[in-house]
């Protein structure tokens, strides 16, 4: 079934949603895209552009639907939801779909109180799918107008992997696969706290020598995480860990990096979203549960944490980065 997947849906019309659906049509693929709530659906449906990436008309061969149901008879489904509600949609989709279907976790987080990665929420809710995830540097606003782009999409299943990568790929968006599926959804939740980290920098006025530091310093938090999670290095080195870090950590294209830069400029957690999906801010205390458990040092995510909660000020946070004891680099 996987072999040649021509039929894909994409369940999610935000601004992620909306760049893949647009990129599996520029593959060639037979695209449904479902968006959850009904007056949003409609107007995805009759204006062609999702309110979330304004100025991309949807290709005319997207079906547009409101109805679950609509969704179920794809070869391969795109969940791009943000992170926190991905079990209730994967539980409601499980009874719908064939065995063996692939679901494709887009989001980039670790679900509160479980701690659950996308993959393994997949695997719990449906059993007899296929977990994989796509994931890397990748706006949004880039993908939907045809930029040049690479991802990685990982599978347990390596043949699984290639045929989503061979199917999604469109010429300018090129994914790459991999059977390493807990170091590129590892990566992709945890580089958006460190985007946070890197925004506090830029907005506090620190430099470009801070922020190159504070991204290096975390990039060596994500592998050591990693490395306990069971992820494998070279995939933290490839798209989805350092790409994305580098990507993220460097332009307020990324809503992370802007939530830290309103932070670093005095704006509360409350509002420094502006209204926007910022994962970070829900992975950054759930990333510091899990580096505890497994008694491992990440100080930047921490001090990100503790500002988001209002523990710490941004510049009491950043004195701490800059006194904890001298070490080795590693
Ligand atoms: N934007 C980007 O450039 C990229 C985003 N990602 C990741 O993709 C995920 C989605 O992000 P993005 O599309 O940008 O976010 P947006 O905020 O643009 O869109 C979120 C979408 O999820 C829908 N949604 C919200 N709650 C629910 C729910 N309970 N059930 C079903 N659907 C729901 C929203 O619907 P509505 O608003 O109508 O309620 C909306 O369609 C995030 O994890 C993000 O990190 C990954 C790579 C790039
Ligand atoms: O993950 C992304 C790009 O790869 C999008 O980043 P933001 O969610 O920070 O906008």
């Amino acid at each position: 079934m996987t072999d040649n997947i021509q039929h894909i849906a994409v369940l999610g019309g935000g601004a992620w949603g909306t760049a893949l659906a647009q990129t599996a049509a520029r593959a060639g693929r037979d695209v449904v895209l479902w968006e959850h709530d009904a007056a949003n659906a409609a107007q995805l449906a009759a204006k062609r552009e999702s309110a979330y990436l304004p100025g991309v008309t949807l290709d005319d061969k997207i079906k547009v639907t409101h109805a679950l149901k609509d969704t179920t008879q794809a070869q391969a489904i795109l969940l791009v939801i943000p992170a926190q509600v991905l079990r209730s949609v994967v539980g409601a989709l499980a009874p719908l779909i064939a065995d063996r279907t692939p679901l494709v976790a887009c989001a980039k987080g670790i679900e509160h109180g479980t701690h659950k990665f996308m993959t393994e929420i997949i695997a719990e809710c449906a059993p007899k799918a296929v977990p994989a995830i796509l994931s890397g540097p990748s706006f949004a606003a880039d993908v939907a107008r045809g930029l040049p782009t690479a991802v990685t999409i990982a599978a347990t299943d390596a043949d699984i992997a290639h045929a989503l990568a061979h199917a999604m790929n469109s010429g300018t968006f090129r994914p790459y696969h991999s059977s390493d599926v807990r170091g590129v959804e590892l990566g992709g939740a945890t580089k958006n706290v460190l985007a946070i980290a890197a925004g506090i920098v830029n907005g506090r006025g620190l430099g470009a020598s801070a922020l190159a530091a504070m991204t290096t310093r975390g990039f060596a938090e994500l592998v050591r995480f990693g490395r306990a999670c069971g992820a494998k290095t070279e995939t933290m080195m490839g798209l989805s860990g350092l790409g994305d870090l580098i990507l993220t950590c460097g332009t307020p294209q990324s809503r992370n990096f802007s939530f830290g830069v309103a932070l670093g400029k005095g704006e509360t957690a409350a509002t420094a979203a502006h209204g926007k999906l910022a994962e970070g801010v829900f992975t950054a205390p759930v990333l510091l549960e899990m580096a505890r458990e497994r008694n491992i040092e990440m100080p930047i995510s921490e001090a990100v944490a503790a500002v988001i909660a209002g523990k710490l000020s941004v510049d009491a946070a950043i004195e701490s980065l800059l006194t904890r004891p001298l070490k080795a680099e590693e």
